[in-house]
């Protein structure tokens, strides 16, 4: 239930959206029952892929605008086209066009954080963060992948942007520092079997053959039946969702307009505004806020 605040700006009057977590699931849209898809994001990484006009950038969005809804939590968005994911820049803690020096330098910070995060984690005597723990969830997104590992900077920066990558998504996961990663090109070059096997679930739009349906889903799974390239290319937004031990299955992704966009992202903004009632945070001391 949501409740209605007022607008301290006096412009109208202001839905409050109840305390969205990513540590909630994730809604992402249907299945061929009609029953809601939800996803656990906090704990897994998500690979999006398929042909382009496939539907790939509505899930992407969906994902943007759950985590910049979501209390406590910190957006890193690569995009190199801007436009994508435009729509967060003031709401994101980086934001990445096409900028492959930058792209490198966040994510060799976004690793450090999560080094110190397992460090914290070794001390409580466990193996991943908990919603209890107040650490801020790191959603990063990165929106055309290929961009950043075939065509901006030299192949040696798309090479360590790579290897970054294949860092963060192994380490991320457990700490409270999913990735979202998003591809028109399936192929093997640009996701590679041992990148691929990270993400623990993995969306695979239309796709022009049954060898690109098998780069995002896995080895064999065309002929097992699990083939993206059998979606109708008229039905954007249908996808083979692969989450977990389940075998993939049908869903049609939740789709927001530009406008709906948009909205979600100045209502981000608004919510994540300084309110004035805040004391500023004090400097970084303990090992906790190190971690953090
Ligand atoms: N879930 C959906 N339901 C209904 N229509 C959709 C859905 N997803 C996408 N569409 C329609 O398909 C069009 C293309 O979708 P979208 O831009 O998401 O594809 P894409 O795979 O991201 O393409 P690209 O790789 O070129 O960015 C959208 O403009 C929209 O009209």
């Amino acid at each position: 239930m949501s409740t209605i605040a007022r607008d301290p700006l006096g412009t109208g009057r202001v839905p409050v959206a109840p305390g969205l977590s990513m540590f909630d699931p994730m809604f992402v849209g249907i299945d061929e029952f009609g029953e809601h898809v939800m996803l656990d994001v906090v704990y897994h990484n998500l690979l999006i892929a398929g042909e382009p006009g496939g539907g790939k950038s509505g899930l992407v969005n969906l994902a943007a605008g759950t985590s910049a809804l979501a209390d406590n939590t910190r957006l890193v968005l690569f995009d190199a086209k801007w436009v994508e994911l435009g729509a967060y820049i003031d709401v994101a803690d980086e934001f990445i066009g096409d900028e492959i020096d930058k792209a490198i330098s966040v994510l060799r910070r976004l690793l450090t954080v999560a080094h110190n995060r397992y460090r914290w984690i070794l001390s409580q005597r466990r193996r991943k963060v908990r919603r209890e723990d107040l650490l801020s969830t790191i959603v990063t997104i990165i929106d055309e992948l290929a961009m950043f590992t075939t065509v901006l900077g030299t192949p040696e920066q798309q090479k360590e942007f790579e290897q970054l990558l294949r860092g963060l998504v192994s380490l991320g996961r457990a700490c409270g520092m999913p990735v979202i990663a998003a591809t028109q090109r399936t192929s093997w070059d640009i996701i590679p079997a041992s990148l691929r096997d990270l993400f623990g679930y993995r969306c695979a739009f239309h796709c022009t053959t049954n060898g690109s349906s098998d780069v995002i889903l896995g080895d064999g799974h065309a002929d097992m039946g699990y083939d993206a390239s059998k979606i109708n290319p008229d039905n954007p937004g249908e996808a083979l969702l692969r989450a977990g031990k389940r075998a993939p299955y049908l869903i049609k992704a939740a789709y927001l307009s530009d406008e709906q966009i948009y909205n979600i992202a100045d209502y981000a903004a608004w919510m994540r505004r300084p309110s004035g009632i805040t004391t500023p945070a004090p400097p970084i001391t303990t090992a906790w806020e190190m971690a953090a």
